[in-house]
C-alpha cells in the first residue's frame, strides 16, 4: 500500500456517494455528469445566482469552471464559493483558459481570492494564474507539468490551495509537498471536457477527505488507472470516451493500489 493511500479515498467515494455541486461550462455540463455518476459520485449542476449559495451549502463538494463564462455566472460562482467556505465545504477551482482573455484573467484573481481548496488545471492554465505566463491555445495546454512545478508551489503557498497540474504525468502540489501522477492515455486530451470532468472527480475526493493534498492525489491517480484500462480498449477518441467511463466504474480499491504510480517528493 502507497503512504498517500489512494485506495482508503477511493473505498470513502464510494461508500459515501458524495453530493457534487458544479457551476461547469456548457461543453462539460453532461460528461462531466457522467463522470461523476460513473465514479460513484452524485452531481448536481446548479447555475442560479438565485440558489447557487444555498445549494453549495448542502453538497459535499463544489466545483467552479470558468469554460464558458459570463457575467452572471461569474456572480453565481462567486456566492456559491463563499457559502462553500462558510459551510466548511471544499471547493475546486478550474481555471479554464484563464490566460486567454481579460475576463478571464479578472475571474480567475476574483475566484482565488475566494480561497479555494484545490485548484486543477492543465499546465498552460496553471502557468497563466500563477504568473501570467503560458498563455495555452485556447482551452489546450501548450506546456507540460514539468515546466509548471516552481509556479504551481508558489501559487499554492500564496493561496493556500492545493495545486494540480495535469498533462502527460500529473503534479500535485500544497506547496510544500509534490507529488506525480504517472497514467492516463494520450486519447484523453482529444476528447473534450475530460479535464473539466476531472476537476468534479476531485471535488467527489475531496468530500469528507481529512487532507485535500492526498484526496487530490488519489482522484488523479484513480483517472489515471482507469485513463489506461480505457485506453487498451479503444480504437480513437469516440470509443474511448466510453471505454473511459465504464473504466472508471469498474476501478476498485485492489486495481487502483496495484496499478497506482506515484512519487512523494518536497515541492520546490
Ligand atoms: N499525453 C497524455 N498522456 C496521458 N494522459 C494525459 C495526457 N494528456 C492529458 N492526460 C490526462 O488527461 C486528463 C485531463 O488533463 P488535461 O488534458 O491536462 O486537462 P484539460 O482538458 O483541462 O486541458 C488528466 O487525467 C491527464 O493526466
Ligand atoms: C472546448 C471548450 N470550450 C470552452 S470550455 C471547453 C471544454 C474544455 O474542456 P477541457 O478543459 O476538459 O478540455
Ligand atoms: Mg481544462
Amino acid at each position: 500500500m502507497h503512504s498517500l493511500d489512494p485506495a482508503a479515498h477511493l473505498t470513502r467515494v464510494r461508500a459515501t456517494t458524495p453530493l457534487v455541486h458544479n457551476i461547469t461550462n456548457h461543453v462539460a455540463m453532461n460528461p462531466m455528469a457522467n463522470v461523476l455518476l460513473a465514479l460513484g459520485a452524485s452531481p448536481a449542476m446548479v447555475h442560479a445566482r438565485e440558489e447557487a449559495a444555498e445549494f453549495a451549502a448542502l453538497a459535499g463538494a463544489l466545483t467552479l469552471n470558468i469554460g464558458t463564462l459570463s457575467p452572471h455566472w461569474l456572480d453565481a460562482m462567486d456566492d456559491a464559493a463563499r457559502a462553500a467556505t462558510a459551510a466548511g465545504t471544499p471547493w475546486v477551482l478550474d481555471p479554464v483558459a484563464v490566460g486567454a482573455t481579460r475576463f478571464r484573467r479578472e475571474a480567475g484573481d476574483r475566484l482565488l481570492a475566494l480561497a479555494p481548496s484545490v485548484i486543477r488545471g492543465n499546465a498552460s492554465e496553471i502557468l497563466a494564474l500563477a504568473e501570467r505566463t503560458g498563455g495555452g491555445r485556447g482551452v489546450d495546454s501548450t506546456a507540460a507539468p514539468e515546466g509548471a512545478e516552481a509556479a504551481a508551489a508558489s501559487l499554492a503557498r500564496r493561496s493556500g490551495a492545493v495545486v494540480a497540474v495535469t498533462g502527460e504525468r500529473d503534479l500535485v502540489t500544497d506547496g510544500t509537498r509534490l507529488a506525480r501522477v504517472a497514467g492516463g492515455h494520450p486519447l484523453m486530451p482529444r476528447v473534450t471536457a475530460l479535464g473539466c470532468s476531472l476537476s468534479g472527480v476531485v471535488g467527489a475526493f475531496l468530500a469528507g477527505a481529512e487532507d485535500p493534498f492526498a484526496a487530490t492525489v488519489a482522484a488523479l491517480a484513480s483517472y489515471a488507472v482507469a485513463g489506461e484500462q480505457a485506453g487498451e480498449a479503444a480504437r480513437g477518441p469516440g470509443s474511448f470516451a466510453v471505454a473511459f467511463l465504464d473504466a472508471l466504474h469498474a476501478l476498485d480499491a485492489t486495481t487502483l493500489t496495484e496499478h497506482a504510480r506515484l512519487e512523494l517528493t518536497d515541492a520546490p
